[in-house]
């Protein structure tokens, strides 16, 4: 009897690791998606259909980070965060590749039962920032933190969220890597937003037997992420030069390296005129609302809408640039 059960539960166990086995490899660009919310500040789930469209279609993005820094993940209920995965798991099937859910917070319980969650509702995989009030102070605490997470979702790939400008949790990825597997058996790889390029190629080269993906997170140094190894990249950008940013990834990938460098040089010129201006989430909201017309409403407070300067010369700016909304026909 024992021994059935026993057979049984590792039966199980080898199907879902080959199911987890037999996802497609996640590549190229993953959209960190906005929250879209209504003018009185509540969730608007009725507009994740037509945005999973918009990626899809009109960006060229099948794959998704939700409720992470651009989805003001951390400023959200856990009830809101999981009506939000649900209806993006929901509207994602059959036209979403990878719905990655961010479960990470402040409290390791609420941490854990939004890393259950996703796993019950079927999200691709999910990623964890490190606690940023009180903050691991060396990577046996924060291992010991993410291990808890992401046992609770133990069919489904789990990625750290690397994003030191605002957890402050500075600890080195390559040292992080280092016997992660055994520790996290579903690790699979670093969401990894900071600008250390020679952390970034250390892991790249110092793990690639383990195959981990080193998703990069720095949208407007992408290229040098390309030339070091990187295979995907998660940011806010691709939202809305989705399309410029798979250009790119296609040049760098036939060895066109002056036109991947044109892309990557347009996208630092709008971003570079932008953060003068003042760019953050909000900022990023209002851009989508402009491009896409879906109506993604105002930031939660304490983040201040942008203004309507904001939006006027960031358009023009973008219509200044053609070469990265326009593209020649398939
Ligand atoms: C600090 C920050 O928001 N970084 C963005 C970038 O995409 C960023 O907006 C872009 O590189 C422009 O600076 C992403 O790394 C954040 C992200 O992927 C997320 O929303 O979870």
């Amino acid at each position: 009897m024992l021994s059935t059960k026993g057979s049984v539960s590792r039966e199980v166990t080898r199907l879902r690791s080959s199911a987890m086995a037999s996802q497609k490899k996640l590549q190229g660009l993953v959209a960190a998606t906005v929250t879209p919310l209504t003018s009185d500040g509540k969730i608007n789930l009725s507009v994740i259909g037509q945005y999973v469209d918009y990626l899809v279609d009109k960006q060229g993005v099948k794959n998704v980070f939700v409720n992470g820094t651009t989805g003001e993940g951390l400023a959200l209920s856990s009830q809101e965060r999981k009506q939000l995965a649900e209806e993006w798991v929901n509207q994602g099937k059959k036209k979403l590749e990878h719905v990655i859910i961010h479960v990470g917070a402040l409290s390791l319980p609420e941490s854990k039962e939004l890393a259950r969650h996703a796993a019950e509702i079927g999200a691709s995989g999910i990623s964890a920032i490190a606690p940023f009030f009180f903050k691991p102070t060396n990577k046996g605490a924060l291992v010991a933190f993410l291990r808890e997470v992401a046992s609770e979702a133990p069919h489904i790939p789990f990625y750290y969220y690397h994003i030191p400008p605002l957890t402050g949790v500075k600890i080195c990825i390559e040292d992080l890597l280092d016997g992660i597997k055994k520790q996290i058996p579903t690790f699979q790889g670093v969401k990894y937003s900071d600008t250390d390029l020679l952390d970034f190629a250390q892991c790249m080269d110092k793990y690639n037997k383990e195959q981990f993906l080193l998703l990069y997170g720095v949208d407007e140094q992408l290229l040098s992420a390309l030339a070091v190894g990187a295979t995907g990249a998660v940011g806010s950008t691709y939202n809305y030069l989705g399309q410029a940013n798979n250009m790119m990834f296609q040049a760098y990938a036939n060895q066109d390296f002056a036109l991947a460098r044109k892309y990557q040089f347009c996208i630092g010129e709008f971003l570079s005129f932008v953060f003068k201006l003042g760019f953050g989430v909000a900022q990023t909201k209002a851009i989508m609302t402009s491009l896409s017309g879906i109506p993604m409403g105002p930031p939660r407070l304490p983040l201040m809408s942008a203004s309507e300067e904001f939006i006027t010369k960031a358009k023009a700016k973008l219509d200044s640039l053609p070469f990265l909304t326009t593209y020649p026909a398939k």
